[in-house]
């Protein structure tokens, strides 16, 4: 057996001072155990008055659970910094500690088609919520629950991620223990990855699903990118060990290997492929059978079948091994040479997994009703409920400072609002509740827009049926009517200025004209536009100044095909549209200086400005270029407070639409710091233009360049296509940044422009017997090559002449 980090380490340290130390550090693995300050939200006697009188829904407990928020709330009012967020839990009373404990706020994420919805369909059948199986794109035509849309029915792909919510009644030792878990489903192509980011941002673990033949693919790395980026701890979900070719222990390598996340097998298969048949724990060695119709009779049995026995053994030990390289306690038993018991694995394998340093990799066949319960024990047993979850918020009293918050139902409500759908019934806002509870009838405060309103219904979503309900503890998810806000809107009780983060929203990389080929659809097409922008922070609409063409943009070619095709269905709206263009940027790369005076003096009210100042290019950042920025340094009042106001104005609109090919400008900084006033003829108009031509006159001499947007492309291919795969990317120009070989296949990550991938996939297919796939997402903008620059000048100053003439 290979020596173990563990050994190898304190063996090294005998060596270098004689003594033999056993790991001596206990385990530091809870975000909530390290003692941290945490400002309690809230803290005068009217909260506390307000949180004892509130709505009686959680009716057993509430008396008990206002008498620990008043204690709590009044220490925190003595001293808020002497509080740490264990002291708050610790004071939660048991019954509020036992309804957190059993909640579970997930998502399910993976590549393309690995199997979310079908898992999802299993999941709410078998913990009652549908009474009968369907499938995505089945023979019933009915389709998978979350697949609610028709589009989404048809295509057979998630368009849009849908939240439910299930109970699952989890044996343990002869007891049953009833969990509350709220699930979104998101959608597996890269074009639709913001409903991705939004349920990431809310939730508080996911199960990450791979395929059992293709294992980690190329979408699964994005969506590890995002579960980093939002501190998700997840279990790992093997599906489809019903195809030929499965390998389960594929995907666990590749998820050490290729995500870099120490993850390790905690069952084993029985049976192969079509002989599939249940699993081994390895945890308590014993075997797990889905029996009946719909594989809703688990049957467990102590006896391992003899076929798999060496098999389970070897991986139980993998297991312990690659606990004890994250886990102190693992590691300490492992050094002295004993067997963890089941509690003791058990144990490590949560902590390691909230910690977000291991994933535990169980298995199943889905479609083929196999192993998802074993999953969903393991959301209990594995992933962390509210409180075990850090969640802050920033105090805007105090510089924008941290706060924790708390799951507690009694503490003053602090809630985001992570997506905004349209219903029949108005806009629908889905809320996390991270704090307090959210009563139907309450005022909420709206933290960006300082609004108060009032919450007239609450909803929990089961898909696109909801469920109302007149109250919403912390911890939880819902969504809500009649409340007017923005995607990423943090709403309190009034009392605290607290807002939240919001989310990563990437911008949009791709665009194309669109128009109703009937003027009489106007009336509708504007409707649909309105509402597809609200729902969709990737989604924008502009109409172009010059062509008065409505221009959308967003994520991709399926993005933009998809609302295309929904203002058909939906509005009844037929569209043309144009050829879909790159979104590229403009910037300078030089210095230069300007004086610029606009005078129209012909009789009568004339037009004069003077603005006098430079440009200068912004050095980009660590993520790219930055945003363009506007600055007076004028003295001697030589332009008014007014007129400089002007200035700014034609400063952005400038940088919306830049001189070389009408694409919005970046990193460049505009500064005016003298100009000319006249008495009569100066308005804030011939500022606003002075600033304009200046800007276009200026950005022309200080070497202006095209920029393009740069994708992180991920691809996977078997390993016979590598040369393929490499020829195929140095004719486009790519930058190959990393190769991983595995055993059969290798990933290749790389950064190519978007206008060099047009096309790229049929080209992929080819090249690859059809086995390549790739995934890609914005990265940071470029320098597009000369002669490309050059060609979109020309075709720009061409459509240009070509207006002008009409
Ligand atoms: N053989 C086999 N096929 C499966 C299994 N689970 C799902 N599928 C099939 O895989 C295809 C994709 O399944 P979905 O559940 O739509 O996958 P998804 O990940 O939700 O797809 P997107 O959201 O569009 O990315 C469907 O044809 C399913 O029937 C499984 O366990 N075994």
């Amino acid at each position: 057996m290979r020596m173990h980090r563990a050994v190898r380490a304190a063996a090294s340290a005998e060596a270098s001072f004689g003594v033999f130390k056993t790991c001596a550090a206990r385990p530091r693995f809870m975000c909530l155990n390290a003692p941290s300050r945490v400002l309690l939200a809230g803290s005068s006697p009217a909260m506390v008055a307000r949180g004892k009188g509130a709505q009686r829904h959680f009716s057993e407990s509430r008396s008990t659970l206002a008498a620990a928020a008043e204690a709590v709330l009044k220490q925190a009012a003595a001293d808020p910094s002497a509080l740490t967020q264990d002291d708050i839990i610790g004071k939660l009373d048991n019954v509020e500690k036992e309804r957190l404990r059993k909640l579970r706020n997930i998502g399910i994420a993976a590549h393309i088609d690995s199997g979310k919805t079908t898992v999802t369909e299993r999941v709410l059948f078998y913990t009652g919520r549908i009474k009968a199986i369907h499938e995505v794109r089945g023979k019933d035509s009915v389709g998978a629950k979350m697949d609610s849309m028709d589009l989404e029915r048809e295509k057979g792909i998630t368009i849009q991620s849908a939240a439910t919510f299930c109970d699952w009644v989890k044996k343990e030792d002869g007891k049953d223990e009833k969990y509350h878990i709220n699930l979104i489903d998101t959608p597996g192509h890269i074009d639709f990855t913001i409903e991705v980011e939004r349920a990431l941002r809310v939730l508080d673990g996911a199960v990450m699903i791979l395929c059992a033949v293709s294992g980690v693919q190329s979408q699964t790395i994005t969506v590890d990118r995002q579960m980093r980026r939002y501190n998700i701890p997840r279990i790992s979900f093997v599906n489809k060990m019903d195809r030929m070719g499965a390998n389960p222990f594929k995907a666990v390598d590749q998820i050490n290997q290729k995500l870099r996340m120490p993850a390790a097998a905690i069952q084993v298969p029985i049976g192969t492929e079509d002989s599939f048949i249940g699993v081994v724990d390895l945890i308590n060695m014993r075997a797990i059978y889905t029996e009946g119709s719909r594989g809703e009779i688990i049957r467990v049995s102590d006896e391992v079948p003899e076929s798999v026995q060496a098999l389970a053994k070897e991986r139980r030990a993998m297991l312990i091994e690659t606990l004890a390289d994250v886990d102190d306690d693992i590691a300490e038993i492992y050094l002295d040479e004993k067997t963890p018991s089941p509690e003791q694995i058990k144990a490590a394998i949560r902590r390691a997994t909230i910690a977000r340093k291991f994933s535990p990799v169980l298995m199943g066949s889905a479609l083929g009703d196999k192993c998802v319960q074993p999953m969903l024990d393991a959301v209990c047993d594995y992933l962390p409920n509210p409180i075990e979850v850090e969640n802050l918020a920033l105090d805007k009293r105090r510089e924008e400072a941290p706060v924790k918050l708390v799951s507690y139902n009694s503490l003053p409500f602090i809630g985001l609002a992570f997506k905004l759908e349209e219903s029949n019934y108005g806009q629908l806002t889905y809320i996390r509740v991270y704090q307090g509870s959210l009563k139907k009838g309450m005022n909420v405060f709206n933290a960006r827009t300082d609004k108060r309103v009032k919450v007239p219904r609450i909803v929990r979503m089961h898909s696109n049926e909801m469920e109302e309900v007149p109250e919403i503890g912390a911890g939880e998810i819902c969504a809500v009517f009649g409340v007017d806000c923005a995607s990423g809107d943090t709403f309190t009780d009034g009392n605290l200025p607290y807002s939240m983060s919001s989310m990563f929203v990437p911008d949009p990389v791709i665009s194309l004209s669109i128009k109703p080929k009937k003027s009489l659809d106007s009336g509708n097409f504007s409707k649909a536009m309105a509402r597809f922008q609200r729902e969709d922070p990737t989604f924008r609409v502009h109409v172009d100044a010059e062509s008065q063409e409505t221009i959308i943009s967003g994520m991709g070619e399926l993005h933009l095909d998809i609302y295309v095709e929904r203002m058909r269905r939906e509005y009844k709206v037929e569209v043309e549209t144009g050829k879909p263009q790159v979104a590229y940027r403009e910037t300078i790369t030089q210095g230069v200086k300007f004086d610029h005076t606009l005078k129209k003096q012909t009789g009568g009210a004339g037009d004069f400005a003077r603005v006098v100042g430079y440009m200068d290019p912004i050095e980009p950042g660590p993520n790219g270029y930055l945003p363009s920025k506007f600055r007076e340094e004028v003295t001697g009042g030589s332009i008014s407070e007014k007129y400089l106001f002007a200035c700014e104005k034609g400063f952005l609109a400038s940088c919306e639409k830049g001189p070389l090919i009408g694409h919005p400008v970046l990193g460049t900084t505009m500064v005016i710091n003298d100009g000319a006033t006249h008495m009569t003829d100066s308005s804030e108009m011939s500022f606003k233009n002075a600033t304009q031509q200046a800007f276009r006159k200026a950005f022309k001499e200080a070497k202006p360049q095209v920029l393009e947007p740069m994708m992180k492309t991920t691809i996977t291919a078997p390993n016979e296509f590598q040369g393929n795969i490499v020829g195929l990317l140095n004719k486009r120009n790519a930058i190959i940044n990393d190769t991983e070989i595995g055993p059969e296949d290798f990933t290749l990550l790389a950064d190519c422009s978007l206008n060099a991938m047009f096309g790229f996939s049929s080209q992929l297919r080819a090249a690859t017997q059809g086995k390549g796939e790739f995934g890609m997402e914005f990265s940071h903008y470029n320098p597009a090559p000369g002669q490309l620059q050059k060609e979109l000048i020309a075709a720009h100053d061409k459509a240009q002449a070509d207006r002008n003439k009409k």
